[in-house]
């Protein structure tokens, strides 16, 4: 397609889009449909791993297997992505299918999650919970297959949009790009965990994980429509073939000439094509060799979705006049992203390299490891802090008496606070599992000689005989007016319920009806409230983010300023790749250690890092950085000063054959490897 007159800076763009302050329209389209993808991606994100433990009913240790299979997934499915897009269907059409792919995964797990389609005996519980896991995995799988099949097009596609004059503008494109990327994850996090926490259903209401996970969805097909309208201005570059079909006949092609070099007579010519290309295929390999131990930061970074949100909800998020819930701690990060990004760049590292100390970038990536370490002890000090609260617990209330010396109650209080909690009481078992982390549960004994009916504005609990009590039911955390009867005759008695906690109520037999019932019942505490404060979470997730700024921001740049010309998407997937692994390093490690205590688990993660890290310091120190293109092009200018010497100037045919007599000869070389064998 022809370049476009930019009628501002007289400089080219490329494509029929008009030119905007020097910048093709057609990128406002592209950046759109990144924000509102990446509100779809990380929305559904933020809220999965509760939507698996409070609708799906798993435990801790299921929820975040699948929750890390689920990104990994993602991240395994670009190099399928490029791949399409590459060599088939080219990046437009690929960023089109696979969109609806992943706006159908959406709507899937959307609807997997309206309780009433399987909730025949209207109880407000899916009668089929294999219907609703089924669907939302095949959801889920679209998901990874659209959002990380787009993910290498979408940028590279916005890069493409610009004519090879317009750096500046490009490189402001990306980082707007990345601005989208964590705006949108910011909304997201904050919006969709509200939605959950609110209440829908046809027959009985429900946390609405449907809406949700609805709202995504439907971001997800604006994402689709906004892409589509610009449709008509976009430059649409043809596929070039298999980018990593190109790399590994490369590689073949150039150990077969490695090995046949002697055997040939190669031109000059060819012998400096030959030489950039083995050069090329060397940067390639030395980063990639680099980046073996980096998949451990990614198992501890993504753990801010799976572990660290099962452990908000075991904490209290009351901040005022704010409730935070434990999903939307996570949008801490996205707050940290936009504000540390600038600090460091015009402020940190300028005074690293004011002070004369050489800060280059593996050395930041080396640091930024060690801040993910230490983000693991502060979360293991913090699950210490939480550990001792709850044990304070097991020894404080063995025994409950009810006041006026008729009832004996013997509890004993297994497991966590809105984990699944055990109940023991005069040899009756009572299973209590928390649906959500809103709810508390709470019952009353009667000690009086008539029975009392309980009930608050909202719900009736029914009537309660003499000397007896009732079952635990659910009630929302906060201010709780309870009214009690007998015949026509009430009192009302009112208590605050704080996050997590469960209450055995007593009635004293000398509770007068008509006055104040306040001092006639005594309340004890089955679960302590959780007293550890949500906000003890935010060094954990200041020193994760400082070390992705550290990490993640230097990586993707280290990884593109190092790869050469051709294969800078290729360094792209497998930058992208190391996040897949360091995903299922988080399966293995907590299927394999099995550690009881999750504070434990930190620490292990933690030391993990840290050993990685010292590889990687070791590696990095023996890296040496180079500028792709000064090498290529004095190996062009070689190639170019040849190409006029008309004598040693093969035809294209000339260098194929090369090529196929090298392949032949790395054939002949195999069959005289094995026959020797
Ligand atoms: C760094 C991730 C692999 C990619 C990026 N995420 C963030 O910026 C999160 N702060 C994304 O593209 O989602």
């Amino acid at each position: 397609m022809a370049d476009k007159e930019d009628p501002k800076n007289g400089k080219m763009g490329k494509g029929k889009s008009k030119v905007v302050c020097g910048y093709p329209l057609s990128i406002f389209f592209i950046v759109v449909n990144e924000f509102c993808e990446r509100f779809s991606y990380y929305g559904m994100r933020a809220v999965l791993v509760l939507y698996f433990k409070y609708f799906l009913r798993w435990d801790d240790d299921l929820a975040t297997s699948i929750y890390h299979t689920f990104v990994a997934l993602c991240y395994l499915t670009p190099i399928l992505g490029a791949i399409v897009a590459d060599s088939w269907l080219g990046k437009f059409k690929t960023i089109i299918y696979l969109s609806i792919v992943y706006a159908v995964g959406q709507v899937a797990m959307a609807v997997s999650a309206i309780h009433d389609i399987t909730d025949s005996d209207r109880d407000g519980t899916p009668d089929s919970m294999t219907f609703h896991i089924v669907l939302s995995m095949v959801g889920l799988f679209l998901i990874a297959l659209g959002t990380g099949g787009i993910k290498p097009c979408v940028a590279a596609f916005g890069g493409d949009q610009f004519g090879e004059h317009q750096d500046r503008q490009r490189r402001t494109f990306f980082s707007v790009f990345y601005l989208c990327i964590n705006g949108g994850s910011l909304l997201s996090t904050i919006i969709t965990p509200v939605l959950r926490a609110q209440e829908c259903g046809i027959y009985s209401k429900q946390k609405c994980y449907s809406l949700a996970f609805g709202v995504p969805a439907a971001l997800m097909v604006v994402a689709l429509v906004v892409f589509i309208i610009g449709s008509g201005m976009y430059y649409k570059a043809e596929p070039q073939g298999n980018i990593m079909l190109d790399v590994c006949k490369c590689i073949g092609v150039s150990l077969a000439y490695t090995i046949c070099i002697n055997t040939f007579y190669i031109t000059a010519y060819q012998q400096w094509l030959k030489k950039l290309l083995i050069a090329q295929i060397k940067m390639v390999l030395k980063v990639l060799f680099l980046y073996i131990p980096l998949p451990m930061f990614w198992t501890l970074f993504d753990q801010k979705g799976s572990r660290w949100t099962l452990q908000a909800t075991t904490m209290d998020g009351n901040f005022g006049a704010l409730v935070i819930q434990p999903d939307q701690m996570q949008t801490v990060n996205p707050i940290l992203i936009l504000t540390l990004v600038p600090i460091m760049d015009s402020l940190i590292y300028p005074l690293i390299k004011k002070c004369g100390l050489n800060f280059t970038p593996l050395k930041r990536m080396t640091v930024g490891m060690l801040l993910a370490a230490i983000a693991f002890v502060c979360a293991a000090l913090v699950q210490i802090q939480i550990d001792v609260s709850t044990k304070q617990l097991l020894h404080s209330s063995p025994y409950i008496l009810s006041g006026q010396g008729f009832i004996y109650f013997k509890l004993t209080i297994k497991g966590k606070a809105n984990s699944d909690t055990e109940i023991v009481e005069n040899q009756a078992i009572t299973f209590v599992g928390f649906t959500d982390y809103f709810l508390v549960y709470f019952r009353f004994v009667n000690g009086m000689k008539t029975a009392v009916n309980v009930s608050t504005a909202a719900a009736d609990f029914g009537l309660i005989e003499p000397f007896y009590y009732s079952n635990y039911s659910q009630i929302k955390n906060g201010k709780a007016t309870f009214t009690l009867r007998s015949g026509s005759q009430s009192c009302e008695y009112s208590t605050n319920f704080g996050f997590g906690s469960s209450y055995t109520f007593f009635i004293h037999s000398t509770l007068v009806f008509g006055s104040n019932c306040q001092d006639s019942v005594t309340a004890v505490e089955d679960i302590k409230p959780n007293s550890v404060h949500m906000a003890l979470q935010i060094p954990q997730y200041f020193f994760i983010t400082a070390g992705e700024v550290m990490f993640s921001v230097t990586g993707l740049e280290f990884s593109y300023s190092q790869a050469p010309s051709n294969m800078k998407a290729v360094l792209q997937a497998g930058w992208l790749f190391t996040v897949a692994i360091g995903n299922f390093i988080v399966l293995i490690v907590a299927e394999l250690a099995k550690i009881p205590k999750q504070w434990a688990e930190y620490v292990l993660f933690a030391s993990l890092l840290v050993a990685v890290c010292v590889i990687f310091s070791i590696m990095a120190y023996f890296y040496t950085y180079i500028d792709p293109t000064e090498i290529e092009a004095q190996f062009k200018k070689k190639i170019n000063e040849d190409d006029e010497d008309d004598k040693s100037k093969p035809g294209k045919a000339e260098v194929e054959m090369v090529k196929r007599d090298s392949i032949k000869c790395h054939d002949e070389y195999d069959k005289a490897t094995q026959t020797k064998m």
